[in-house]
């Protein structure tokens, strides 16, 4: 599966933590990240991530346009709800991007919970049909 990380700044930690108590399950999967929040999680962990840009100049709309092409599988998306954010309309856009293609978006730690239990156990599945059997392929 391929897999997203973006957290806020003030998310950070928790994303960190996040990822680290689910290292084991991560480390099977293909990773994609914006520019710091994919540094702090390779400092604190020994995963492997693709790094885009930073969210303000330019990563959230990367990660958008692998969702445009229906290529990412899971996003947790821990957004700062208190504060304004200079980007804001690329993060909007790229939750949009997940509405239209219907990609699996945290974004909140709680839901980001279930997501990975669900991976855990196989329920993304499905999204291997969706790699498998693209419009046009
Ligand atoms: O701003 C972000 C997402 O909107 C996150 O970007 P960084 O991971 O580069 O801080």
């Amino acid at each position: 599966m391929n897999i997203a990380f973006i957290a806020h700044d003030r998310k950070k930690e928790e994303m960190v933590n996040f990822v680290l108590a689910y290292e084991a399950v991560f480390e099977g999967h293909t990773l994609y990240s914006t520019g710091t929040t994919g540094a702090r999680i390779m400092e604190q962990t020994d995963l492997q991530i693709h790094r885009f840009m930073s969210g303000p100049l330019g990563g959230d709309q990367q990660i958008g346009a692998l969702v445009a092409e229906n290529e990412m599988d899971l996003i947790i998306f821990l957004r700062d709800p208190l504060m304004a954010q200079p980007h804001e309309p690329d993060i909007i856009a790229l939750l949009r991007l997940c509405d239209v293609q219907g990609i699996p978006v945290a974004t909140n730690i709680a839901t980001g919970e279930l997501l990975v239990k669900a991976l855990q156990r196989g329920d993304f599945a499905w999204r291997e049909l969706v790699h498998k059997y693209k419009p046009g392929e």
